[in-house]
């Protein structure tokens, strides 16, 4: 289990700087420029038998991460929307949000691994303890375990949290509980924890934080695109990694060089990125302008791969007619419609939900107008509604996204196996809409944001056999085709079955991307 790793150096440092930070005694806490607490006026001596009684004001940095697990938990709430927003409104500086971030994100990825320690620790079920008082558990295991917080500081912080926001009982059933946790250090406890243990799901689900459907799935879709069962384990502690910011210059309509003059490095996957492992992206006057975007790696490629693969349809008035079947929030949307607008094609955006149709059209603002259009609508009609009309079409489906751990950090808690067989039929439907809507010669490429077999070669094999039209293109080679090395080795060359053969699956182990799935249909 690794913490923050894109932000390593930024966060460590933070970690270490901010490890005794805190407000004592009730009077507002600051640091000095090393991390050192100025204002040390108390001169009281720190022991480590009662620190809840030492600290009674919540150390803003891990009020902060204590706020977001609370809307996490309480309120389904999404940490990589609630955080920047708690940091905001506690006015923490550079550094304290770099660690109020390590602590909420590692909290939240390796919950599992934490309760099933807690489990040990405490003398009823979990699901018995007040909410509060498990986040606030959550937030301290982390600090022990996983950053590098001396023990005191964890401690009497956590306490003095908890003592803050939730009373001073419960702050010390939190001190006697994390003195337990405490009493160990991580690899005692995963030891500890997976002693006897005969299955190898069952020890890297709680070793690599992730629920034991998950690791099951992982592995079925590695093995399923002829990879090595064993790099499970690499794949399991990549999502366990803060992922590298990744920006893409608009073609045609932006330039990196704003970037690369900020301190980020050219993207080594795809053209026309950049990299970085920490920085405001949004002080970039490229960013703000829209002509330079976030985007992964991953969903750069299957855009440009789209964009560039061979059809061959009999043009309407001479231009080609692109569809984006499921285009909000908008980032494939932006690439692809630049991508339209340099090849004298047009591109409609698609996509249902009105506030995500909104944030398609901003997405777009930068690409010239009269290249795209936004629809709001159900993908689902579109194949009805327009038969055959389009070249080229992006059916980025709605998935688990189990591709993205890395970026949402409760969601694989929060995501259930039940969920894979809800939106298959969605996906299907989908597939088969835009298979109707594609002309004769013309491309789909069906996208997901999930490895999930179910989600991805299966829907893809339930289409084939529906109709006797369809021919499957290589996708590993069109990736390649459009990546910067030339071989990203994406695609599987061993499989016994020749479809799987024509299927891509970029991995976040191998690629440093988002694990995207793509399938080429070409229909005949
Ligand atoms: C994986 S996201 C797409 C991400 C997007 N392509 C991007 O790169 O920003 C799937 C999208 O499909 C939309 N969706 C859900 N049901 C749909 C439907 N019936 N027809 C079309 N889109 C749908 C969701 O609202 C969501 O915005």
């Amino acid at each position: 289990m690794t913490s923050e790793q894109g932000g390593r150096s930024g966060h460590q440092n933070s970690a270490r700087q901010n490890s005794g930070g805190g407000q004592r005694g009730g009077g507002v806490r600051r640091r000095d420029d090393a991390g050192r607490e100025r204002n040390r006026s108390t001169g009281r001596n720190r022991t480590e038998t009662a620190p809840g009684q030492r600290t009674r004001v919540a150390d803003p940095a891990r009020l902060v991460a204590f706020e977001v697990l609370r809307a996490v938990s309480a309120d389904d709430a999404y940490a990589n929307l609630v955080l920047p927003t708690r940091i905001r409104k506690h006015g923490l500086d550079r550094r304290d949000a770099g660690f109020a971030t390590e602590l909420t994100y590692g909290a939240l990825r390796a919950q599992g691994t934490y309760d099933a320690i807690l489990a040990k620790c405490v003398d009823r079920p979990l699901s018995e303890l007040d909410p509060a008082i498990l986040d606030a558990l959550r937030i301290g295991a982390h600090q022990l375990m996983a950053m590098r917080v001396p023990t005191h500081a964890a401690l009497d912080q956590t306490v003095g949290l908890a003592r803050a926001v939730i009373g001073a009982g419960p702050s010390g059933l939190v001190n006697a509980v994390l003195r337990k946790v405490a009493a160990k250090e991580l690899p005692q406890w995963l030891a500890e924890l997976t002693d006897g243990l005969g299955d190898d799901v069952k020890i890297a689900s709680i070793v690599h934080a992730h629920p034991e459907w998950i690791v099951r799935a992982m592995r079925q879709a590695l093995v399923a695109h002829g990879r090595d069962v064993s790099e499970i384990e690499a794949l399991l502690e990549a999502d366990n990694a803060a992922p590298v910011v990744n920006l893409v210059a608009l073609p045609g309509l932006g330039s990196l060089d704003e970037a690369f003059d900020a301190g980020f490095t050219p993207g080594e996957l795809v053209i026309d990125s950049a990299l970085s492992s920490g920085g405001d992206v949004g002080r970039l006057d490229s960013v703000r302008d829209g002509s330079v975007r976030v985007q992964d790696a991953g969903s750069q490629l299957v855009a440009r791969a789209l964009a560039a693969v061979m059809v061959s349809t009999e043009k309407t008035d001479g231009e080609e007619r692109w569809l984006d079947m499921c285009a909000g929030p908008g980032g494939k949307a932006a690439l692809l419609a630049a991508l339209a607008a340099e090849q004298d094609a047009w591109m409609l955006a698609n996509e249902p939900a009105p506030h995500r149709a909104k944030l398609v059209s901003q997405a777009l603002a930068a690409v010239p107008a009269d290249s795209w259009t936004v629809r709001t609508g159900d993908g689902r009609d579109i194949g009805r509604e327009h038969p055959e009309a389009f070249d080229r079409i992006l059916v980025d489906a709605p998935c688990t996204g189990l591709g993205a751990l890395r970026r949402r950090p409760e969601s694989r808690w929060r995501r259930k196996l039940s969920d894979v067989a809800e939106l298959g039929p969605l996906q299907r439907e989908l597939l088969e809409s835009a298979l109707a809507a594609v002309k004769p010669g013309g491309v789909v490429a069906y996208v997901t944001c999930s490895p999930h077999v179910a989600e991805t070669i299966a829907v893809v094999e339930d289409a084939m056999r529906k109709r006797t039209d369809l021919e499957l293109l290589d996708a590993g080679a069109a990736l390649d085709a459009v990546s910067l090395s030339g071989s990203i080795g994406a695609g599987n060359t061993t499989s016994a079955v020749p479809a799987h053969r024509m299927m891509a699956q970029l991995w976040p182990h191998i690629h440093q991307s988002d694990a995207m799935f793509m399938a080429l249909i070409r229909k005949n």
